[in-house]
């Protein structure tokens, strides 16, 4: 880690100051069909708006006179020790921003303490990624017709070492996404999902007017008829903790954790799956209510700040994911740029618990928050990234 936010680094390089202003650094390095892909969501993306204007209608109480000269970030997930509540979310092809791809941010999460979630897209292989780690890794794996290819990939996550296996739900298709429509999205030549023989690589490479390869490939590939029923098989594949990433309802909560699900993620996607969906932070209290204490439940979508972080953890979010921020990061200035946003993101929820008087995780409650602006409210602030 060298250069500190808001200050220059070592003389030579002007760091952003907050996490959102690297999307401009990443949109101005990288193609636009590219950044189109990263920053967009499905249908009107209505609800790529809303996951992040739902935080922006809290504000927050603030306590005074508390003794706030430590604030304590560290937790554990599924029981392992994490510096801060703040981890990465799955997202394929890492190298479509930076020629390091996955193990550039794997290491840099590792610097911070920070959990990665690798995906099953990644464009290095799940065991390259695990040599470079060095904090916790979970692996996010999609379900497919070809059932020996999930399983290949459990044994893999587990020989490898992988802490817990996310099981993403919310995918049984590709929505469409109207900005890959548009640019005819296909990978780059040396973009490739690293974890899959050159078989179920076909197809990915060859852009069509009006079409997405890798809408095209989900839709062969993915399983759509995945039901509930189906996930005792893939219990009885592994004893690693299995977490549904991809939750919205108390009923869906409910039922997973009656199965032994060990955790949650409540998420939309970040806006790319069902447009007008609920946003996550929306759907956060009532998922939270629906489980018991030791299903823990994780949030993402829209996380931009410190304070986002503090919100999430006040509806009863065990900690978070991050997704697009952690892109931008990569595209600026590989690890570093990555190290650099998770950094930023744990100096101002710190400087967020002080604020407020809650220098542990344990003292963040709902009576932190008053929810105030009305809806929909989409701050100017916000526009950039999705430009
Ligand atoms: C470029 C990109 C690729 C993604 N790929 C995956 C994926 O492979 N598997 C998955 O479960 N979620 C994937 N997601 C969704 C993220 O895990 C996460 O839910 C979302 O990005 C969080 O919102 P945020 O980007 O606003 O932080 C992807 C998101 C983006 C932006
Ligand atoms: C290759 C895709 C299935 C990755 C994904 O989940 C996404 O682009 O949102």
């Amino acid at each position: 880690m060298t250069g500190r936010a808001g200050h220059a680094d070592r003389g030579e390089r002007e760091v952003p100051p907050s996490p959102r202003e690297y999307a401009a650094v990443a949109r101005a390095k990288l193609d636009r069909a590219v950044w189109d892909y990263i920053a967009g969501g499905s249908g009107d993306e209505v609800t790529l708006r809303e996951d992040r204007a739902a935080y922006d209608r809290y504000r927050l109480r603030p306590r005074v006179l508390v003794d706030v000269s430590h604030c304590e970030l560290s937790t554990t997930l599924l029981g392992r020790p994490v510096a801060l509540p703040v981890g990465i979310a799955p997202m394929a092809y890492h190298r479509l921003v930076h020629a390091d791809g996955e193990t550039a941010t794997v290491r840099a999460a590792g610097a911070v303490g920070a959990l990665t979630i690798t995906s099953t897209f990644a464009s290095k292989t799940l065991e390259e990624t695990a040599r470079a780690a060095t904090g916790p890794l979970w692996l996010q794996v999609y379900v497919f017709h070809d059932r020996k290819v999930t399983e290949s990939l459990v044994r893999r996550a587990e020989a490898a070492g992988y802490r817990a296996l996310v099981i993403t739900v919310d995918t049984p298709r590709m929505a469409r996404r109207e900005r890959d429509l548009r640019n005819g999205f296909g990978l780059p030549p040396h973009v490739r999902p690293a974890n899959f023989d050159d078989g179920h690589r076909a197809g990915l490479h060859r852009a069509r007017a009006g079409g997405s390869t890798l809408a095209d490939h989900a839709e062969r590939h993915h399983d759509a008829a995945f039901t509930w029923e189906d996930l005792a098989w893939l219990r009885s594949l592994t004893s690693l903790p299995l977490v549904l990433k991809g939750v919205l309802t108390a009923q869906d909560a409910r039922r997973a954790a009656e199965l032994g699900v060990a955790g949650l993620v409540v998420s939309t996607h970040g806006g790319r799956q069902l447009d007008g969906a609920i946003p996550a932070l929306d759907a956060l209290p009532e998922v939270v209510e629906a489980v018991p204490d030791e299903c823990e439940v994780l949030v993402d979508g829209g996380i931009r700040r410190g304070t986002d972080v503090l919100k999430a953890l006040a509806l009863g979010a065990r900690a978070v994911l991050v997704g697009r921020p952690v892109l931008w990061g990569l595209a600026a200035d590989g690890a570093d740029g990555v190290e650099r946003v998770l950094d930023t993101l744990r100096a101002e929820l710190a400087e967020a618990m002080a604020l407020t008087g809650r220098p542990r995780l344990d003292t963040i409650a709902r009576d932190l928050l008053h929810r105030s602006a009305p809806f929909p409210y989409h701050p100017a602030s916000n526009d950039k990234e999705m430009a």
